[in-house]
């Protein structure tokens, strides 16, 4: 579960049922406690209910015929989403406290997502899609009941049109009570931050039965959906792989287009259709709720990169699919004191010609944290060969658009032995840039210089170097 999850503890349902008294009839009591029988339809439904109301101010009404979502699973997404959506903010600081406009696909009578994401975040507004009938109803009722029309808009989408409709052109015509909705929230030539979905998984009817068999000790819960929330043709591959190609005609009208994939085959396939598109900026990251997993999958057009810890999942079935890292790490070994490798990196940086540092707020286990940023390359040994061959008649215009920024700190590992000595980790993310080799070119110039000086000064000061 994300580390943010309140959920990561199950609920304390004694009090949960005393907050949402609906709740109480479906109490079981355990020796270890009060709990819900999780394959009970009604019981799942007033848990959701009555975590929305108690921890989200949002009352949400459910057809008994539509799907129920649990809301620890639905929170993980948004969660990780936030946590996107702020490192867009450190590689733009002007973002930061902006209006952030996303994309639910497939938003569902309970328009879960765009409702915890409201509640969650402020600033977070939501252009919403769904092809049911019943839903979008459900849907609308949802947002207008918890006031939140003025930052959702719901719009019923073709199921045999472009499934990202609201980024394309058309997005805005049409002269609907929906397409005025839009007209009023959003102007043509804003982008999106993000689109999220949680497809229809299955391809059939004998596709759900074999993935129920598939499942060890049958489903951890029941399943009310309805088909058209549960099968489309070609299953969830084909319903992503279609977002992706029309992603290739939109571009960046959206930062980080994302999906939902409750099977891990899926999300090998998706990736074979990144590398096959040339798509290189892309992530994965697993969402876990108790025996249940799925992953999220992301890719964007934009120059902006997500460090590993967004984008690459642990999970080792997956690593072979993964994108390239965009967190390189060093160790540093037995050093005496953290402030003094930091001072040392920092002295580094002030010495590469055109380089713009930005200090961020650092904890007491962060000796150094910094963004740097540059609009050229000086640090390698081409480019000092060109500017030792340069009179100052053909100096170049200095070009003003960033190349490459990247973050830079120095983590303490551990407390210190006996002596006071720590294992230090040096931390490079990529944070925006397109070209992968001058991000790379840019730590090794750094780590040769770190390591010219660790060699020069006393090992007792600095200590060794170890890299893994
Ligand atoms: C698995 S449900 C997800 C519902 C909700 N977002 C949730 O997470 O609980 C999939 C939803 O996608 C909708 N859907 C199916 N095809 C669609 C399409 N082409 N465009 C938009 N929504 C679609 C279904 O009606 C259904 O509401």
């Amino acid at each position: 579960m994300h580390p943010r999850n309140p959920y990561r503890a199950p609920p304390d349902f004694a009090s949960l049922a005393e907050a949402f008294p609906s709740l109480q009839s479906h109490l079981i009591f355990t020796a270890t406690g009060a709990t819900i029988d999780y394959k009970n339809d009604a019981s799942q439904r007033r848990l959701t209910q009555a975590l929305l109301l108690r921890d989200f101010n949002v009352r949400l009404a459910l057809p008994e015929d539509r799907l129920c979502p649990p809301v620890p699973n639905r929170l993980n997404y948004i969660l990780w989403l936030q946590d996107v959506m702020e490192w867009v903010c450190l590689a733009e600081p002007s973002a930061a406290g902006r209006t952030v406009r996303g994309i639910d696909i497939g938003t569902g009578a309970s328009a879960i997502y765009p409702l915890l994401g409201c509640r969650s975040c402020p600033s977070w507004t939501f252009v919403v899609t769904d092809v049911d009938p019943k839903s979008l109803e459900f849907a609308r009722l949802n947002v207008r009941e918890n006031g939140l029309d003025d930052r959702i808009c719901v719009i019923q989408s073709d199921p045999s049109g472009v499934i990202l409709a609201p980024l394309t052109d058309d997005a805005h015509s049409g002269g609907s009570p929906d397409h005025e909705h839009l007209v009023a929230m959003t102007s043509t030539s804003e982008k999106y931050d993000f689109t999220m979905c949680n497809p229809p998984f299955y391809s059939s009817h004998e596709d759900i039965a074999k993935s129920a068999e598939a499942k060890e000790r049958g489903p951890n819960a029941v399943c009310t959906g309805a088909d058209v929330e549960m099968i489309t043709q070609g299953g969830e591959v084909a319903f992503v792989c279609q977002m992706v190609r029309e992603s290739l005609k939109l571009g960046d009208r959206c930062r980080w287009y994302t999906s939902m994939l409750g099977k891990i085959s899926s999300v090998i396939d998706v990736m074979a259709l990144f590398r096959q598109q040339n798509i290189t900026n892309y992530a994965c990251t697993e969402l876990v709720q108790g025996q249940t997993r799925r992953w999220v999958v992301a890719w964007s057009f934009d120059d902006i990169r997500l460090p590993d810890s967004l984008s690459r999942v642990l999970n080792p079935s997956l690593q072979s699919v993964l994108p390239a890292r965009n967190t390189l790490k060093q160790v540093y070994s037995h050093i005496l004191s953290s402030g003094r490798l930091a001072s040392a990196v920092a002295a580094i940086l002030t010495h590469i010609e055109g380089l713009s540092v930005r200090q961020r707020e650092r904890d007491e286990v962060t000796a150094l944290d910094v963004v740097v940023e540059t609009t050229r390359n000086t640090w390698s040994r081409a480019a000092r060969r060109k500017k030792a061959n340069t009179t100052s008649m053909d100096v170049d215009a200095i070009p003003s658009a960033a190349i490459l920024m990247c973050r830079i700190r120095c983590l303490e590992r551990n407390s210190g032995d006996t002596e006071g000595r720590h294992d230090i980790d040096l931390v490079f993310d990529w944070v925006r840039g397109k070209e992968r080799g001058l991000f790379e070119s840019f730590v090794n110039h750094v780590e040769r210089k770190l390591q010219q000086q660790l060699i020069e000064s006393t090992t007792d000061a600095l200590g060794n170097r170890n890299t893994n």
